[in-house]
């Protein structure tokens, strides 16, 4: 068994597994001004953040010399009023409650982690604000989504803690946690909580959030009669519209699978659906790196193929967006070209 990223990829599964037992409690918890809106109109909880908090917490002291990008910033926790210090409070409270958890299977107390390791309030938001790095080709950098697919976090539905090293552009170790997502698609109402784990050249594999037993993943072949799209829940995100064109021209009989956040790319490395298609809905939209990194690394190491809609790989270099890549597409290897073709179709006639 290869050795390489192997203390990364325990980290990066420890701080995943922290993070979601924070989010879960949360969700039972939460209050309504306990989520902002952010200048972008999305919206942002006490969740986001202090998962956020945690994380970095985590890789900093680890590896302080990495840089990390993350999707959250403080400065909004940073201003003095009686509702901005509540919901601070409640951040601290609950990233030492994630923080200060007894130590369980692979977890090192040097990472900061177990009784005693509580962090104060400006410790917690610098550690919010170490995710602003730029990015960019070169180096070691971790990308956080503390909450992947937050309006599905907000509704009860799916949603991902989401965490990957990429070192020189490339990606080489992600970790997706889907507390609300079945372990079996089709018992939705059995045991929920699913952990997906990838290192580039060691395959992935998925494990149940809160246990060890894992399962290497291996996307099943193309079967046209049974083949499906996973796509967002929200049109905004990725067009409906042109999904179902590019379904009609494959000749595609099954209805597609909408779900928030990176969950998408869990359900097709382990073939609840047949592939991943998100085309954007207007011009200017730039796709976020932490959206798609710890996805990308799964299915590339499941047997798929993940391109944008021109054909083109994703770019993990250019800084925090994925910059020039158009839309993208992600299915077994032996589906991408036709996939491709009919996604192309549909694009030239638009
Ligand atoms: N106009 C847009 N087009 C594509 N993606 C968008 C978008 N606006 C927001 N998003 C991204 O879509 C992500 C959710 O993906 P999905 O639609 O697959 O559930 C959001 O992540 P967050 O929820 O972490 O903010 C956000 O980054
Ligand atoms: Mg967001
Ligand atoms: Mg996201
Ligand atoms: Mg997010």
């Amino acid at each position: 068994m290869s050795l390489a990223y192997i203390t990364e990829k325990q980290l990066a599964i420890s701080a995943v597994r922290r993070a979601c037992l924070l989010t879960s409690s949360v969700f039972n918890k939460l209050v309504k001004n306990e989520t902002l809106v952010k200048g972008d109109k999305s919206p942002v909880t006490v969740a986001d953040y202090s998962a956020q908090a945690v994380i970095s917490t985590m890789l900093h002291r680890a590896y302080p010399d990495d840089l990390i990008i993350g999707e959250e910033d403080a400065s909004d926790l940073r201003t003095e009023s009686d509702s901005v210090s509540s919901l601070r409070n409640r951040i601290v409270e609950l990233a030492n409650e994630a923080l200060t958890a007894e130590l369980g299977i692979g977890d090192i107390a040097e990472w900061g982690i177990g009784p005693g390791s509580e962090q104060n309030a400006n410790q917690l938001l610098d550690a919010i604000d170490r995710g602003s790095y730029e990015g960019g080709r070169n180096g070691r950098m971790w990308t956080i989504d503390p909450i992947d697919g937050t309006k599905g976090f907000l509704r009860g539905e799916q949603y991902a803690v989401c965490l990957a090293l990429i070192v020189d552009a490339q990606v080489q170790v992600g970790v997706l946690g889907c507390p609300n997502l079945p372990w079996d698609w089709l018992k939705p109402d059995g045991d929920k909580g699913c952990l997906f784990v990838a290192v580039r050249g060691q395959g992935a594999q998925q494990m149940k959030l809160s246990g060890a037993d894992s399962a290497p993943l291996t996307m099943p072949p193309y079967t046209p009669s049974t083949f499906n799209f996973l796509e967002s829940v929200e049109a905004a995100h990725s067009s409906h519209s042109t999904t179902s064109q590019i379904s009609t021209i494959m000749g595609l009989t099954q209805s597609p699978i909408r779900m928030d956040s990176q969950a998408k790319y869990g359900c097709l490395v382990r073939g609840d659906g047949g592939a991943y298609v998100r085309m954007p809905t207007g011009v200017g939209y730039q796709e976020k790196i932490w959206d798609h990194a710890t996805g990308s690394l799964l299915v590339t190491e499941s047997g798929g193929i993940i391109t944008d809609s021109r054909g083109l790989p994703l770019d993990f270099g250019l800084g925090r967006t994925l910059g020039e890549n158009y839309g993208i597409i992600a299915t077994v290897s032996d589906a991408h070209a036709e996939l491709l073709d009919a996604v192309q179709r549909v694009v030239k006639e638009d």
